[in-house]
């Protein structure tokens, strides 16, 4: 069952050569599937649910590899609302968070579930089914590979996230823009041949699309000046708790840095995207900060258009931002976009504008 050596080491290669999520968690299912040959192979991404929700944990389905044909799924789902659903998920699913791994063998085969840790924190779970159980020499192999992806898994961690608050840094916004922008194009471009897409667009109207919004914590240098450093910067913290529990697990949530924050939001309708940020400035609005009391935000929210760089974008919602404290600060603005420019963008256009 087990490759040659040299295989394996071309594929643990091409894994430690990547940088983004989506592709690591694919390449990892795939060179698992090459190496093993499973009968079918199931990966979850496994998160924190946000607070408002009563449910610990959310699981979403990704990837489904069966008979050499592989199916995508995007949601998430409150991971106990999941197992009653699909019942047959547990108990091993449960029992691989406790115990990081659990096994089967039963009438329907062997299967193995691996839960798959990044910085401490439970990140994915790999459901693997053979015909017959993993000899001690596959099982070994298997654990070598999940603790490759865990160490490589966590390095990117290190480099993607800001050490204070936990979200995204900056130097990601640019890698998630171009992945937004694409995901944005391939919705307004559907090749109506490829089924994943289509399921998509069912899901995503036509009129949902991504915003991008900046926000920035109002008088900030005073909270620091008055409380010192140390309460400023569990104020940076308590807000990127805030923006967790208050955004959806698809949206991109980023510091900026200092006391300028990013948030992508979408695919999503505007009065969606602008009910999300204006209920997210409430609930920072009417926050008890320890020590500190109330703090404010303002926010600037763009709609992204086609074909535009992330300075473009970026600029915009600055420009809304400025607005938004030039008006007296605790507020959202949403920077306006004229019809010509949509038009511009439009890949139904003739005259896209390409830089
Ligand atoms: N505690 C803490 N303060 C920071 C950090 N990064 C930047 N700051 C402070 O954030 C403050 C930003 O102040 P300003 O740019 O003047 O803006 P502001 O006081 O928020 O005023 P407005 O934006 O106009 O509402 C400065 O005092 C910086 O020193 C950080 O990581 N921790």
């Amino acid at each position: 069952m087990l490759q040659a050596p040299t295989t394996m080491l071309n594929a643990l290669a091409a894994l430690t050569s990547l940088h983004d999520r989506d592709a690591l968690s694919l390449s990892l299912c795939i060179t698992l599937q090459e190496i093993f040959d499973f009968t079918q192979l199931d990966l979850y991404h496994y998160r924190a649910a946000p607070l408002q929700t009563d449910c610990a944990w959310q699981i979403k389905h990704t990837i489904h590899l069966q008979d050499g044909q592989m199916s995508q799924s995007w949601h998430w789902h409150d991971h106990e609302i999941l197992s009653n659903l699909s019942p047959e998920l547990d108990p091993l699913i449960t029992q691989a968070l406790s115990s990081s791994e659990a096994s089967v063998l039963s009438a329907d085969g062997y299967r193995v579930v691996r839960c798959l840790y990044s910085a401490n924190q439970p990140q994915l779970l790999i459901d693997c089914r053979n015909t017959t159980t993993l000899s001690a020499k596959d099982l070994h192999v298997l654990h070598g590979m999940t603790r490759i992806y865990e160490n490589h898994s966590t390095l990117l961690d290190y480099g993607q996230t800001d050490s204070l608050t936990g979200l995204l840094n900056r130097k990601t916004l640019e890698q998630q823009f171009f992945k937004v922008m694409a995901h944005q194009k391939n919705l307004n471009n559907l090749d109506l041949s490829s089924a994943d897409i289509e399921c998509e667009r069912r899901s995503h109207p036509d009129n949902e699309v991504y915003f991008l919004a900046v926000m920035d914590i109002d008088h900030f240098k005073r909270i620091n000046d008055q409380f010192g450093h140390i309460y400023g910067d569990e104020v940076l913290l308590l807000i990127a708790q805030l923006m967790k529990a208050s955004f959806r697990s698809e949206d991109h949530l980023f510091r900026f840095g200092g006391e300028e924050f990013v948030i992508m939001i979408g695919p999503q309708s505007e009065y969606s995207a602008l009910q999300a940020v204006e209920r997210f400035r409430e609930r920072v609005a009417q926050f008890d900060f320890p020590q500190v009391g109330q703090v404010t935000i303002s926010i600037g929210i763009t709609q992204l258009l086609d074909f535009e760089i992330l300075s473009t974008v970026l600029g915009r919602a600055d420009e809304a931002l400025y607005q938004a404290k030039d008006q007296g600060r605790n507020r959202v603005v949403s920077a306006a976009i004229d019809a010509s420019s949509i038009k511009a963008h439009s890949p139904n256009n003739g005259s896209i504008e390409l830089f």
